[in-house]
Parts: C-alpha cells; sequence; structure tokens
C-alpha cells in the first residue's frame, strides 16, 4: 500500500547538518501495524511525517498505492492527507478554543450516511458525555482519545502515531492501544513511533532507525 524508496532528509541549521534520514526504504502493507523503535534523535519523528505528506524528503519518493506523494500538486496532496491519513501525536495538538465535538468536526470530512458517526465513535471511546468540554476540561487520556477520534474520523486506511502514549499513564495507555488495535482489526493500517515495550508488542513488525539508518 505505502513504499518508501530510498528517502534521505537533512535539515541545515546555519552551519551545522543534521541528517535525519539516510536512504531508508520500507515497505508497509494494507494491515500491517508497524512499530518504529530507535533512540532519540534517530530520524523517527521525520519518518513518519514524511509518509504522511509533511516533510518533503531530499531525496527518495513514498508511494502511496503506487502514486508518488511528493509528485502531487498540493491539492492532491492536501487530498492524501485529509482523506488517507490520520495523526496521533504525543502532544494531542487540539485546537483550544474549540470543544471535542468541534476539533472532530473540524477534520471530518463529508461522507456519505455520516450522520451521527462523530457521536457513535465519541460513545466507543467513552468521550461523549464530554462532547462540549475544551480541552483545558479535559484529563490527559481524554485528551488523547480526542485527538485519536480526530484522527480516524474520516477512516482513513493508515494511522500515523507519533508516541501516542508518551504523556499518559499506563492505564490510560493501555485503552488507546486497545483503540489503536480495534481500528487495526477494522481493517486500518498503523505506523507507530514508539519507547515504550507495552506499545510495540501490538506490533506485527518492528523496524529500528539508528542515526538515520534503518536497521
Ligand atoms: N526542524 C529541524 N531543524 C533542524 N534539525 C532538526 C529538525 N527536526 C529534527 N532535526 C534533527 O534531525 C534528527 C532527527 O530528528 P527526529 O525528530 O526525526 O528524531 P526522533 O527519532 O523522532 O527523536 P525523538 O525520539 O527524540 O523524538 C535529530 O538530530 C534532530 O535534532
Amino acid at each position: 500500500m505505502l513504499e518508501i524508496n530510498h528517502i534521505s532528509k537533512k535539515y541545515v541549521k546555519g552551519k551545522e547538518t543534521y541528517t535525519a534520514l539516510d536512504n531508508v526504504s520500507l515497505k508497509i502493507e494494507s494491515g500491517d501495524f508497524i512499530a518504529v523503535v530507535g533512540p532519540s534523535g534517530s530520524g523517527k519523528s521525520t519518518l513518519l511525517h514524511t509518509v504522511g505528506g509533511l516533510i518533503r524528503p531530499d531525496s527518495g519518493q513514498v508511494l502511496f498505492r503506487g502514486k508518488s506523494v511528493y509528485k502531487m500538486d498540493s491539492h492532491e496532496v492536501n487530498k492524501y492527507r485529509r482523506k488517507n491519513v490520520g495523526f496521533v501525536f504525543q502532544q494531542f495538538h487540539l485546537i483550544p478554543y474549540l470543544t471535542v465535538y468541534e476539533n472532530i468536526k473540524l477534520t471530518e470530512i463529508e461522507l456519505e450516511n455520516e450522520n451521527g458517526s462523530i457521536e457513535a465513535t465519541l460513545e466507543k471511546c467513552a468521550l461523549l458525555p464530554l462532547k462540549n468540554k475544551y480541552p483545558s476540561e479535559l484529563s490527559v487520556g481524554e485528551k488523547q482519545r480526542t485527538a485519536f477520534v480526530r484522527a480516524i474520523i474520516s477512516n482513513p486506511e493508515i494511522l500515523l502515531a507519533d508516541e501516542p502514549t508518551g504523556n499518559l499513564d499506563p492505564g490510560n495507555s493501555q485503552i488507546l492501544m486497545s483503540l489503536i488495535k480495534e481500528f487495526r482489526e477494522n481493517g486500518g493500517t498503523v505506523l507507530l513511533v514508539s519507547h515504550e515495550a507495552e506499545t510495540t508488542n501490538y506490533a506485527n513488525r518492528i523496524v529500528t532507525l539508528r542515526a538515520g539508518k534503518l536497521l
């Protein structure tokens, strides 16, 4: 479904150059749950963002169903991000002045016969009674579940999760991981960056990055 072919990415800051990805190739099949592990600064987040159409690599290609994401025009790449990819980040990135419901509604794309799908998904994630609350009024677990619902509400094919349990206690981590597992059981594909062994246990494949290289 997704092919990452020989991608490299360097960041240049003043006179310093940081090699984030060095000739990385990875094939992601539909239904995969791939965990990306590696030391801090090894390029994990850069890889995830590159797959999500957010960071253009210096060289190499990301192919989604055979189509090169970074050769798409801006309209197409926006569509790829909105329709095919869902993101969950360690820091939630909820909009502070929108309620739970509004944060989710903002990213939902119009789907046929989907009236009520936000409510149903909120219910499943134990968030329905909180739908009119603002992020500042939520616990961290509730914030991350809101971010998860936002990520999956438009039925993306792939969920990109960057340390999604990094700020959660063990109980909330387990709840979130069960939801991610269910997303996969319903046909989704997952690419997840994590340091935590309990999280990588859900994966069918674990890949390691070190200094931008896939081992
Ligand atoms: N915007 C940027 N400008 C300059 N250097 C950057 C930038 N973003 C990342 N880097 C550098 O690129 C390398 C890879 O960063 P990246 O965030 O992808 O690593 P990571 O494995 O996700 O790290 P962590 O586990 O600490 O989140 C690091 O050396 C980092 O300092």
